[in-house]
């Protein structure tokens, strides 16, 4: 058992649908003492997102612009929001040690040993007058990692009374796994979850995501296409392995031929199919899989997982965490380690060559 007292950390994301910034709260001494607290979302002010979903879109200006005033106006927006979550949930200041401040992925390739998130850690902790710890991804990929998926070692904290081996699945713009059997944990990105199919619905329909699946369920997979997305390299590489956002659109161009039932029926059975492979890559078949993120509300995918799997899919909620602030409490979870130089990242979760701290810290004036 850990001698550390536990401390509180707020921890701060948007992910990479842009649908919000999600603000969460964390008691914990880093290692097995977790104890989740209330969360909030907030959404970007519009005229933000639609900037941020512009560049996202192409990733060449991504990569290399210097983006400063859209990387201010980003970090305002994370102040703003923690400041709103303090108010409403009656937390002052003096009681949080830490914010884990995670920023907006706009570009990632670890291939090329580069993860982009906007966020300047110093300007939070001094407008809020907290110690912030950001770029929590940069040690990583700078030491050949796949920078993500980053949660697993909050997974591990929060599962270890459940029954193993397990899968926790999160379904985000991006999918990813964590596998749990004891001290082994596996983790990667399974493939696009609601990325692709967010950007279908909105092109065809203006609507910002599938709501439950419905479209998805009322149409036909095309199951010529999916076989074909499915034979990308990516499926059979080994894990650890990471994904961009943008990974799959270019190639799932074929739906554009499909109706709009079809097509989103095409391509929410490719995310399905996606995460079915990921047994390809852990030792045994878990007999429960606890799913998170947004995707977790599209029952078509909650309902075709559990067909093809066989085995439990439930909501985390199933056993008592909250699906829609995992990954801010995670980032809490981590600031805390970070401080205390323990590993965030493992070979198994990211690929780093040993067990790997990482974040940087920024004092409150
Ligand atoms: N009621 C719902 N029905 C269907 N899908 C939903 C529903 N609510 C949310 N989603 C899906 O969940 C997505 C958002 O999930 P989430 O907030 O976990 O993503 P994220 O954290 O931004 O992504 P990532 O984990 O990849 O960084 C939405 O874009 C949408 O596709
Ligand atoms: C680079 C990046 O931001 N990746 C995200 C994305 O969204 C889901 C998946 O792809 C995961 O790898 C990661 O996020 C979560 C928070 C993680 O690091 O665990």
């Amino acid at each position: 058992m850990s001698q550390r007292p536990p401390v509180k950390a707020i921890g701060v994301i948007s992910g990479t649908s842009m649908d919000g910034i999600d603000v969460s709260i964390v008691e914990t001494d880093g290692d097995t003492v977790v104890r989740p607290g209330p969360g909030r979302t907030f959404s970007y002010p519009d005229d933000l997102r639609k900037t941020l979903q512009a560049l996202i879109a192409e990733p060449a200006r991504a990569q290399s612009e210097p983006l400063e005033e859209l990387e201010q106006a980003v970090t305002d927006a994370h102040i703003d929001a923690v400041r709103r979550f303090m108010a409403e949930a009656r937390i002052q200041a003096k009681d949080v040690s830490l914010i884990g401040f995670h920023g907006q992925t706009v570009y990632h390739r670890p291939e090329a040993r580069f993860t982009r998130q906007l966020g300047l850690g110093s300007r939070v902790a001094e407008a809020l007058g907290i110690d912030t710890v950001y770029r929590f991804r940069h040690a990583d990929v700078a030491s050949g990692g796949e920078g993500a998926p980053f949660v697993p070692l909050y997974h591990r904290a929060l599962a270890s009374e459940l029954s193993q081996p397990i899968m926790i699945l999160n379904l985000g713009g991006v999918g990813n796994v964590t596998y749990i059997d004891g001290d082994v944990v596996i983790a990667f990105d399974t493939g696009p979850a609601s990325a692709l199919l967010d950007d279908f619905v909105s092109r065809r329909r203006g609507l910002g995501f599938d709501e439950n699946g419905q479209l998805a369920a009322s149409g036909t997979a095309d199951q010529t296409l999916v076989a074909a997305f499915m034979g990308n390299p990516f499926f059979d590489r080994p894990a650890p392995k990471s994904l961009d956002r943008q990974d799959f659109h270019a190639r799932a161009k074929g739906v554009e031929a499909l109706s709009d039932h079809d097509g989103a029926a095409t391509l929410a059975e490719f995310t399905v199919q996606s995460v079915i492979a990921s047994l390809r890559h852990v030792p045994r078949a878990p007999q429960r899989w606890l799913v998170t993120g947004g995707g977790r509300r599209n029952g078509h995918f909650m309902r075709r997982l559990h067909e093809e799997l066989g085995v439990a899919v439930d909501s985390v909620e199933a056993v008592g965490w909250d699906g829609d602030f995992l990954e801010a409490q995670a980032f809490g979870y981590l600031a805390v380690r970070s401080t205390l130089g323990l590993p965030l990242s493992l070979p198994t979760t990211t690929g780093v060559p040993h067990p790997m701290p990482g974040g940087e810290l920024h004092r409150a004036a």
